[in-house]
């Protein structure tokens, strides 16, 4: 079926899933082989371009490149586009579905199955089949240096991989039936720009503070493939089956980037490339597997929620387990080799995700714009004092406040005799002040004047608003409470005052004194390690997250509460939608 236009041989092929992550440079690379004709097929309504996409905008207006919006599991959409073409690659979808089977099982099984009776019947001459290398994978177990020999999993990662296992066995066995060859890759951890998942990951633990942390000792090995290098292993697989080599036919085969690394390597080579700082705090693989298993397990127990497709739990198991294939069969029989190598793939795709440390986390020291502490304090009056701005007024008010602690808490005396004593010193002193001479010694003794004294009625009329404010607050708050059905307001109202019970009648001196030395140190340490304070509290907020989430789930609280369920409802909803 090769096309013959101004006396060039082009022949046409058609890339399911073809705006995808795998699709996309699949395309792109077709498209600058120059002896193709491209249908782009995926289930967006429209195509829409990419500034960077100069070469796929110029093939659609010139006629080398056209788009077809698809939906493989209606087979009669797959026909209007793949009519007339002689090889189709098929990218399905990654995981995009959750953990609602039917949609999944649609997509991936179903979606097989209407492709490679569409190839049929269209006499399509070449299938190839962009799966996985986890449909080897057992959870949990290693892989060391594993080859095609390796049976399918008996204990599957996810449910996708379940699917995609028995799309590629699908795929495999059409082979040679109605005059169309097949074959499948199983790219191992693809990464690159625009991957929504292993890159975006590491991008995400690497801001979020949890790259700090490696767990185990790290030295598993593990093979990464760079997404140029799984689309060009499509190119050389397609040449191959053309060849109707016996090895090729009806086969399957890993790809890599033919270099194993240290997983801890590989993301310290990101982290790098990102600018972020290298991991330093070990977590036990054992205590990492436990808690893993123990999370997992209890969350199944307790609610309908799967942690089947989290990712967090993919790469921890990704970051204990030694996930090497060997590639040998994809080079011998195919002619692949990897065209771009690992640390350029690692390089192009940490420029595409402009996350360069000196872009997000520039420091407010060399700017103008005011630091996070600053505008968290206010920015007024009390965020200059708090933050040493002028020092020689922050230490007057660090005095003053020390002495009214003193004062009033360290001097052994009551509340109200220290009250009483302090008001007739500062009487005793205005008095004084005001009999004092004009000039003493030459030096001129300023008055006060009586306007100093005074409070505004704006000021005595914000106050009143102020209090009556926090009144209805209470009362709101105190009629939420009698209703009796809010475990989640009542958790809020009981702990703090708990808490403040226990400060006034055991600590109270102790603890002002704390809050006060605190307050005149804290928030200028935070100004200054904002990073490295923002990132290990992240870390703990998101333990304490998961905790008060499973604890939460044990307690009748009202759905509204729930809010992973609503995050999983909505979810739902724009998955229908
Ligand atoms: N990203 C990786 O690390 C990796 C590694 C190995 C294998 N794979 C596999 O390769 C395949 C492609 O991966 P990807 O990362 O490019 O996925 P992707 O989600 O980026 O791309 C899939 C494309 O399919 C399209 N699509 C979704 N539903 C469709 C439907 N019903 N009909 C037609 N098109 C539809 C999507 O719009 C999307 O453009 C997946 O099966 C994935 O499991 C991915």
């Amino acid at each position: 079926m090769a096309i013959v236009e101004e006396g060039k041989e082009f022949e046409m092929c058609v890339v399911f899933g073809g705006r995808g992550f795998i699709g996309k440079p699949l395309v792109d690379r077709l498209l600058r082989l120059g002896n193709w004709i491209v249908r782009i097929a995926d289930s967006f309504p429209t195509i829409q371009l990419e500034p960077s996409e100069s070469l796929l905008s110029h093939a659609l207006s010139s006629g080398r490149a056209s788009y077809f919006h698809v939906d493989v599991r209606h087979k009669s959409n797959i026909i209007t586009a793949i009519d007339g073409a002689s090889v189709v690659f098929y990218m399905d979808a990654r995981d995009s579905y959750g953990h609602d089977f039917y949609i999944s099982y649609t997509i991936v099984v179903q979606g097989a199955k209407n492709i490679i009776a569409a190839c049929q019947e269209c006499k399509v001459k070449r299938l190839l089949y962009n799966s996985s290398a986890d449909v080897v994978l057992n959870s949990w177990q290693d892989i060391n240096g594993g080859d095609e020999s390796l049976p399918y999993s008996s204990k599957f990662v996810n449910m996708v991989t379940d699917l995609k296992a028995q799309a590629e066995a699908l795929v495999l066995v059409a082979n040679d039936a109605d005059g169309l060859l097949t074959c499948a890759l199983r790219p191992s951890y693809a990464f690159g720009p625009g991957d929504n998942y292993l890159s975006s990951l590491l991008v995400g633990v690497a801001k979020s503070g949890w790259g700090k942390f490696i767990i185990g000792l790290g030295d598993n090995m593990t093979d990464f493939t760079y997404v140029e290098n799984v689309a060009y292993a499509h190119i050389c697989a397609d040449k191959a089956l053309n060849s109707r080599g016996s090895h090729v036919c009806g086969k399957a085969f890993f790809i890599t980037n033919l270099k194993p690394m240290k997983f801890k390597d590989f993301v310290s080579l990101v982290f790098q490339r990102l600018g972020y700082q290298r991991s330093i705090i070990k977590i036990p693989d054992m205590v990492t597997q436990y808690v893993t298993l123990i999370i997992k397990w209890t969350v199944s127990r307790m609610s309908n929620w799967s942690t089947e497709n989290v990712p967090v739990f993919d790469i921890i198991e990704l970051a204990l387990c030694h996930r090497k294939f060997n590639c040998s069969a994809a080079q011998k029989y195919i002619g692949y080799s990897p065209v771009v190598s690992l640390e350029e793939g690692v390089a192009v795709t940490a420029k595409s995700s402009q996350l360069t440390r000196e872009s997000s986390f520039s420091s407010y020291s060399d700017t103008d714009e005011e630091s996070k502490v600053h505008k968290l304090l206010g920015g007024g009056k009390v965020a200059e004092i708090l933050l040493w701005r002028d020092e020689q007024r922050t230490f007057t008010c660090f005095l003053l406040l020390v002495f009214i602690h003193y004062w009033f808490f360290l001097s052994g005396r009551s509340f109200l005799s220290s009250l009483s004593q302090l008001l007739l010193m500062i009487a005793v002193a205005l008095w004084g002040y005001s009999i004092l001479p004009p000039t003493i010694y030459g030096i001129s003794v300023p008055r006060i004047s009586w306007s100093f004294f005074e409070i505004s009625e704006v000021d005595m009329r914000n106050c009143f608003y102020n209090v009556a404010y926090m009144w209805n607050r209470v009362s709101h708050l105190a009629k939420l409470l009698a209703q009796g059905e809010d475990w989640h307001i009542f958790l809020k109202a009981a702990i703090p005052l708990y808490v403040l019970k226990l400060v006034i009648s055991d600590c109270l001196t102790f603890a002002l004194g704390v809050a006060l030395a605190l307050a005149f140190t804290s928030f200028l340490i935070y100004e200054q390690y904002e990073d490295e304070i923002d990132s290990t509290a992240n870390v703990i907020f998101s333990i304490l997250k998961v905790a008060f989430t499973l604890l939460m789930r044990r307690l009748p609280l009202p759905q509204a509460l729930l809010y992973s369920d609503s995050e999983i409802g909505s979810s739902r909803l724009n998955i229908k939608q």
